[in-house]
């Protein structure tokens, strides 16, 4: 892979957390312009823009970023010493960009000289996107408009007019952005009789398999249920339902 400029490419990557449930299954992503990510809560979301911003490594999988990518994670730490005018300096010696005038553009009141832990919730959410929108080639921002103003808000929106930015936006912020939705349904398939759920587990689409009482559960994409059902009773399994 090669080439990519303000594009991310993420190329059949899948996440879980240690032992868990795959949150994220093969997932191949190229973002060009302005794209937002939806799916309800816990769909991996944000495991994904971690993943696409270099903060998380993937499972599998590969990804290939441009050189200078801003980065605002959904949380920012609330405990940093440092003043805003330092970090954003410091930021821009990192990334080689100064800031501009992003954070007179979203209407920053607060101190740049004290510690970013006594800014309003809005405010630091202002110096983390001034930081971001530094870089040249790709954003990634987590629900960036948090705790951003109606007029903050309207600016950040013209701010990402022109840029390349995987975004997720729960209030629908960028209505005419290209859409990623990570929830994509899933179908439940339930099984008794199970010798090896690790077998089940592999399986391309599985999302979760979880051991409850008895049967198994297994979490399945949509598209591959057919195929995961007949690996199933291939492997001597009994489906007690499937929904
Ligand atoms: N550090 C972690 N360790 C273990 N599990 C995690 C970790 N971070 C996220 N998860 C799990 O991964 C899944 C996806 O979480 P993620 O935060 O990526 O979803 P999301 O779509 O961004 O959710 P939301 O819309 O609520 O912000 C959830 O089941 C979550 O519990």
């Amino acid at each position: 892979m090669g080439g990519y400029l303000g594009v991310v490419l993420l190329d059949q990557v899948s996440k879980r957390y240690g032992r868990g449930p795959w949150v994220l299954r093969d997932l191949t992503l190229e973002v060009s312009g302005l794209t937002v990510l939806s799916g309800a809560n816990g769909t991996g979301k944000s495991t994904l823009l971690k993943i696409a911003a270099g903060v998380l490594r993937p499972t599998s999988g590969g990804v290939e970023r441009p050189a200078s990518v801003g980065y605002v994670p959904e949380r920012f730490p609330s405990d940093v010493k440092m003043s805003a005018s330092s970090y954003l300096a410091h930021m821009g010696r990192v990334r080689g960009a100064e800031a501009g005038d992003v954070l007179e553009r979203l209407g920053f009141v607060g101190s740049t000289t004290a510690p970013m832990s006594e800014l309003s919730k809005g405010n630091t959410q202002k110096v983390a996107l001034a930081q971001a929108l530094a870089a040249s080639d790709l954003l990634v921002l987590d629900e960036p408009w948090t705790g951003l103003d109606a007029s903050a808000s309207a600016e950040l929106v013209s701010l990402l007019e022109g840029r390349t930015a995987l975004v997720s936006d729960h209030e629908g912020h960028l209505a005419s952005a290209t859409r990623v939705d990570l929830a994509g349904g899933h179908v439940t398939i339930e099984l008794s009789r199970v010798a090896a759920p690790d077998a089940l587990e592999v399986l391309e689409g599985v999302r979760s398999v979880q051991a409850r009482g008895s049967s198994v559960r297994v979490v399945v994409a949509p598209e591959r249920s057919d195929q995961v059902l007949a690996e199933a009773l291939r492997l001597g399994c009994s489906v007690r339902s499937v929904r």
